[in-house]
């Protein structure tokens, strides 16, 4: 496997709270890789560690054979981040912002300006960005961070805020950037849309990764243990089965 993505033993500590806690994990060329955990089990803190945005206290990760901290120019321009929505720059509309994000690599402004279509933001254009619905901003942010055609994509919970026709609208999208052998590395609570674009997904709690394979080998491993009466494990069933039916801080 041609590795997108490698990780080793990352550790990330906030005062006595281990949030990474020794991750370990690589994702191949053209993979769609999925993080899983509950609320607080150091998935954004893992994304941000192998994006290079944050420095890990110990481990190392390399993107496409390059280390991702300190980050590298070179490799800006091959890798695509999901930014929160709040670091949009202020007070552009959607065409601006989207233009701004694909001058920055060079994209010309109609190609730049034709990710508002793919995101079904077209009618948008001329909105200002804090005049977007929650889940148009989050469109438009995935638009920013697709501008570039980047071959490595990170994306946090890119569905959370999106009605089920944009969620769908998304998941065709995603899929046709892996069509193209693009690598894209996601958190999601949505266990449904991890077992329907993930070849393999993480599932995390307290800062270390509990299981990892693809769905159909985690469900597999549940079934096994439950007996042939029992109704076929859900990706859900496992995702319990690990990390217990708790409320989290
Ligand atoms: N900058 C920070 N300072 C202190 N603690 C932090 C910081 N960032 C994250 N944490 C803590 O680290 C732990 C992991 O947080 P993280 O955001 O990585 O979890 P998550 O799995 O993405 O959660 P969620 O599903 O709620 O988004 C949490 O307990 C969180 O409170």
């Amino acid at each position: 496997m041609e590795r997108a993505v490698v990780a080793q033993d990352l550790v990330k500590t906030y005062g006595d709270l281990r949030a990474v806690d020794g991750v370990s994990l690589e994702v191949g060329v053209g993979e769609t890789f999925g993080i899983l955990g509950p609320n607080g089990a150091g998935k954004t803190t893992t994304l941000e560690l192998l994006e290079g945005l944050r420095k890990p206290d110990a481990g190392r990760a390399e993107l496409l054979g390059h280390p991702s901290h300190p980050r590298d120019t070179a490799l800006l321009r091959r890798i695509g981040v999901q930014l929160q929505t709040s670091a949009f720059f202020e007070r552009l509309t959607a065409r601006e912002q989207i233009r701004t994000f694909g001058a920055l690599y060079d994209v010309p402004p109609d190609r730049a300006e034709a990710w508002l279509d793919r995101v079904g933001l077209a009618e948008k254009a001329s909105s200002r960005t804090e005049n977007l619905s929650g889940g148009q901003k989050q469109r438009l942010a995935i638009a920013c961070a697709l501008v570039h055609d980047p071959e490595l994509v990170f994306l946090d919970e890119p569905t959370a805020a999106l009605d089920p026709q944009a969620r769908h609208n998304l998941w065709d999208l995603l899929r046709s950037l892996t069509e193209s052998q693009r690598t894209i590395v996601l958190t999601t609570h949505h266990l449904e849309e991890a077992d329907l674009l993930c070849e393999r997904v993480a599932i995390m709690d307290g800062g270390r990764i509990l299981r990892l394979g693809t769905p159909a080998e985690l469900r597999a491993s549940l079934d096994a243990r439950s007996g042939p009466d029992a109704r076929p494990a859900t990706l859900d069933d496992v995702f319990l089965d690990l990390t217990g039916r708790e409320y989290r801080p």
